[in-house]
């Protein structure tokens, strides 16, 4: 099994691998549209505070933050097998799908969606975890 802290990715909030490999198979831990400087995309605080989270944004960092995780171990988006999604609330439903569809269709990843209380940042509105077969079999 191999467990990987990804260089150049926005750095854990935890003990815990960007990505474990394991049975051929990768597991990616929950990812969020942090950026390597702890900035989000998807977020704008103006000088009076005013914030504008934006679903569409989030959830197209978050996808192509999970594919850059995924390219670190020799795998893609289009390996993915199983993906989960945390929403914080299901009025994103709409946005978060609408970029999903630029991502995948009905071939791809089996998907979970649910909504939770919280995430780990008052300012996210979404995570994802994800599991890919790894092309190679297992190498990595
Ligand atoms: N996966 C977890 C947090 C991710 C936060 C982020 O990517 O900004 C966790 O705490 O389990």
């Amino acid at each position: 099994m191999t467990a990987r802290v990804v260089a150049g990715k926005a750095v854990p909030r935890g003990a815990f691998p960007h990505v474990k490999v394991a049975g051929g198979f990768v597991f990616v831990s929950g990812t969020s549209s942090r950026r390597p400087d702890n900035t989000f995309a998807g977020v704008e605080v103006d000088g009076f505070g005013t914030t504008n989270l934006d679903i569409r944004a989030q959830t197209r960092a978050v996808i192509e933050n999970i594919g850059d995780l995924l390219r670190s171990v020799g795998a893609d988006l289009t390996d993915l097998v199983q993906v989960t999604t945390y929403l914080v609330n299901m009025n994103d439903f709409g946005g978060y799908n609408e970029v999903w569809a630029e991502f995948f269709d009905a071939s791809g990843p089996t998907r979970t969606t649910v909504a939770v209380h919280q995430l780990p940042h008052p300012h996210l509105l979404i995570e994802i975890q994800a599991v890919a077969l790894l092309p190679s079999g297992g190498q990595s």
